[in-house]
């Protein structure tokens, strides 16, 4: 069958509004072949590697995962903690606190996560808000810079479980907000509150996660979403231009990425005689691999093997309240006209479909339901 089946229509569903949190996704294990799966899954996806599929399906199955996982793991095994992935436990703990945050302001809206490859994926958290009686759903990328190979990713997803589904919720994207005034100063009072305890660096260096080269002339947005974050960013924090560099890491294969790359950068620093750097990683929201392992551990040492005398990492915005306020006013201008108060539009629908349950309406259907 092509469609999912549906419950029975009932006249007077409540409206219900809903978010879903989206985030990249990562391995269930910090074990080859969990990482195996999960790359499996990831590099096979056309908007993150673009080369034709006939040249790249064997490449990535002839060579990358039988050697990447096994590598990537013993990696991911280096800041695995007790409860898992610590991707993983931040984005299901900023939707914890985006539905607490909106219910204390008033607003009754389901908050869900979901990971565009591994678990829980997108189309078994939409099912979810469904079967909870979502109407409306707002989808949420946890990446604030959009860029095709992350956020359209999202989107395809999403719009595949909408393609099987015969009753479609009303949907809405936020496809950016990297120059959102909360998001701006969330970043910089975590940079301000590390700088009051440690002093300040020589250089901070604002590292964002790279992308090909080939995609900012064909169009990306990326590169400039970065940089005006990293301008904003630096003008809150009252840097002038010598005091920062902003940076791109996590460079994958052999063909050009966006410039300059974060660890050539920091070593050049370190050789120049630059005391401390530090680093922060605006684009991502939720500390990671790339930015606990590659940055915290890999860069590190590059940086103090070439001469460099300290180094901090600033940790990514995770869980903090300017961020979740941020966040939380992010998503209420994107439902903005949609009703997110119970004793709104939604009570009202409440009160008809409780006065309906048990037996087919009777008298007037109450108009749209
Ligand atoms: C192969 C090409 C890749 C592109 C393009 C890419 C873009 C991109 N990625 C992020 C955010 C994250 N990436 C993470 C891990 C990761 N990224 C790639 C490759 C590309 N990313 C790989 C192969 C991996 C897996 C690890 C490894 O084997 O090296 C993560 C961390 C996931 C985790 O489990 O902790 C994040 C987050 C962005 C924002 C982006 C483009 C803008
Ligand atoms: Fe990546
Ligand atoms: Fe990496």
């Amino acid at each position: 069958m092509r469609f999912q089946t549906e419950p029975p229509f009932n006249h007077g569903q409540p409206e219900r509004t809903a978010i879903l949190l989206c985030n990249l996704g990562t391995p269930d294990e910090a074990t080859a072949p969990a990482v195996r799966r999960y790359l499996g899954q990831f590099l096979s996806d056309h908007r993150v590697v673009e080369i034709p599929k006939p040249v790249w399906l064997p490449i990535l199955h002839g060579i990358i995962l039988r050697t990447r996982p096994r590598q990537s793991a013993a990696k991911y095994a280096s800041i695995w903690t007790q409860d898992g992935s610590p991707l993983a436990l931040w984005t299901a703990k900023q939707a914890t606190l985006l539905r607490g945050w909106l219910g204390e302001a008033g607003h009754q809206v389901a908050v869900r996560h979901a990971m565009r490859y591994g678990n829980p994926s997108i189309a078994s958290q939409l099912d979810a808000l469904k079967a909870d009686g979502a109407t409306r759903i707002l989808i949420l990328p946890l990446y604030p810079q959009y860029s095709g190979t992350t956020t359209a990713s999202v989107f395809d997803a999403v719009y595949a479980w909408a393609a099987r589904t015969r009753h479609v919720p009303e949907l809405r994207f936020v496809n950016r907000y990297h120059d959102h005034p909360g998001y701006i100063d969330a970043l910089a009072r975590s940079i301000e509150a590390h700088w009051k305890a440690n002093g300040q660096p020589d250089k901070l260096v604002m590292s964002f996660h790279g992308v090909p080269e080939r995609t900012r002339t064909l169009g990306d947005p990326y590169f400039c979403e970065s940089m005006k974050t990293g301008r904003l960013l630096a003008e809150r924090l009252g840097l002038r231009d010598e005091r920062y560099v902003l940076t791109f890491q996590s460079r994958f294969g052999k063909a050009k990425w966006l410039e300059p790359y974060t660890q050539p950068t920091v070593e050049a620093l370190g050789k120049a005689g630059t005391r401390r750097v530090d680093v922060v990683c605006p684009g991502f929201t939720s500390d990671c691999l790339e930015t606990l392992e590659e940055i915290n551990m890999e860069v590190r040492e590059a940086f103090l093997h070439a001469g460099g005398q300290e180094f901090h990492y600033i940790p990514c915005l995770n869980d903090s309240s300017h961020w979740i306020t941020a966040l939380s006013r992010i998503a209420q201008q994107h439902l903005a006209g949609w009703p997110t108060e119970l004793d709104g539009t939604a009570a009202q629908a409440d009160a008809r479909a409780r006065a309906l349950a048990g037996g087919a309406p009777k008298g007037p259907v109450p108009p749209g339901r």
